[in-house]
């Protein structure tokens, strides 16, 4: 694998979640892969898991790692190209990538929407320089319009615990104070509509998302319509994706929050969360802390969904 920033990525699903699942029967099995290998962490934005996880998931196959926040200590970047940098921006991105890139051999980027431009989000803007410029495999560690390590670690604990060969899955607007980005529903959407499952996304008019992403999904803006039979429930914010309330908060309805008599609702779901999630905007204390609740299993899986990418990532190095 020479980059991972989507699910086509990955390739058969099936064998991804296989070898998933091979490795965290003994996450050990191949320490000698990452020998000598560097792995850099670049963050433009805060996270607590994918931070972690993917570090020990580094950490499991032998390789060494650079951490670098971007916004703490180093220079701050300009990112346009064409620009007088005679403001505070003291290095242009089009240097501090292919510098960062002599220094390792596979590259993380975590660079969220900005929400000051769709068109600079939606074509991945940074993600994309970074994989132009930098001579190195890049990964995304949740960029503008996707999260797939997340979404991937999603899959796994799906196939973990469905009951049924194609389980209904149910991905929830739900109440938030801020604008959070369509990347964590864009890119759940993307792979649920891969692995085939029967998939529902159920919003407020006006939080549409991108048609490429909805892909077959049904759509179905009465929630507790959308909820019946459900076996898994992700629940997720996101601000507007349509024109002209790109970045918008429309809504902050608490009528949408996740609460036992939604659940109640549903084929005894489980409930589902990418973290760090706001309790009783998203859902309630006693939902989250419920034994349906899955959030904990599925923040652990992100250390396997990581181990599978980077070993496909060193093994697709010269
Ligand atoms: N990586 C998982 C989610 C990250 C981000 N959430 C956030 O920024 C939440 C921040 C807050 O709740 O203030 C998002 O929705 O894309
Ligand atoms: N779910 C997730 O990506 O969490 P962090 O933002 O803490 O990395």
């Amino acid at each position: 694998m020479k980059k991972f920033t989507c699910v086509q990525d990955i390739g058969d699903l099936r064998e991804a979640v296989a070898e998933a699942l091979e490795i965290k029967r003994d996450r050990f099995q191949f320490t000698g892969l990452g020998r000598n290998r560097t792995l850099l962490m670049l963050f433009f934005n805060s996270s607590l898991r994918t931070r972690l996880s993917t570090q020990k998931a580094a950490m499991n196959l032998g390789m060494n790692v650079m951490v670098l926040d971007v916004t703490q200590g180093a220079w701050k970047l300009e990112t346009e190209r064409g620009v007088v940098m005679d403001g505070d921006k003291a290095e242009h991105l089009l240097e501090a990538i292919p510098v960062m890139g002599s220094y390792c051999d596979v590259i993380g980027v975590r660079s969220f929407a900005r929400f000051r431009d769709k068109a600079e989000d939606y074509e991945e803007r940074i993600l994309e320089q970074f994989i132009r410029h930098s001579g190195r495999p890049v990964f995304s560690m949740e960029a503008a319009t996707r999260h797939p390590l997340q979404s991937f670690a999603d899959l796994i604990t799906i196939e973990e615990h469905r009951r049924v060969e194609r389980p209904k899955v149910v991905m929830t607007w739900a109440p938030h104070p801020n604008a959070l980005p369509q990347a964590v529903p864009n890119s759940f959407a993307e792979w649920m509509n891969a692995a085939d499952y029967d998939f529902v996304i159920t919003h407020p008019e006006g939080y549409e998302l991108a048609p490429e992403f909805v892909g077959r999904a049904r759509v179905e803006y009465d929630q507790r319509k959308a909820l019946e039979g459900a076996d898994f429930v992700y629940a997720k914010n996101w601000a507007a994706w349509a024109d002209p309330n790109y970045g918008k908060v429309l809504s902050r309805d608490r009528s949408w929050t996740v609460d036992d008599e939604k659940m109640a609702l549903t084929n005894d779901a489980f409930f589902m969360h990418c973290l760090p999630v706001r309790r009783n905007m998203i859902v309630t204390d006693s939902v989250i802390e419920s034994p349906r609740s899955l959030v904990i299993p599925e923040a652990a899986n992100r250390e396997i969904s990581a181990q599978v990418v980077l070993k496909r990532l060193l093994e697709g190095l010269q």
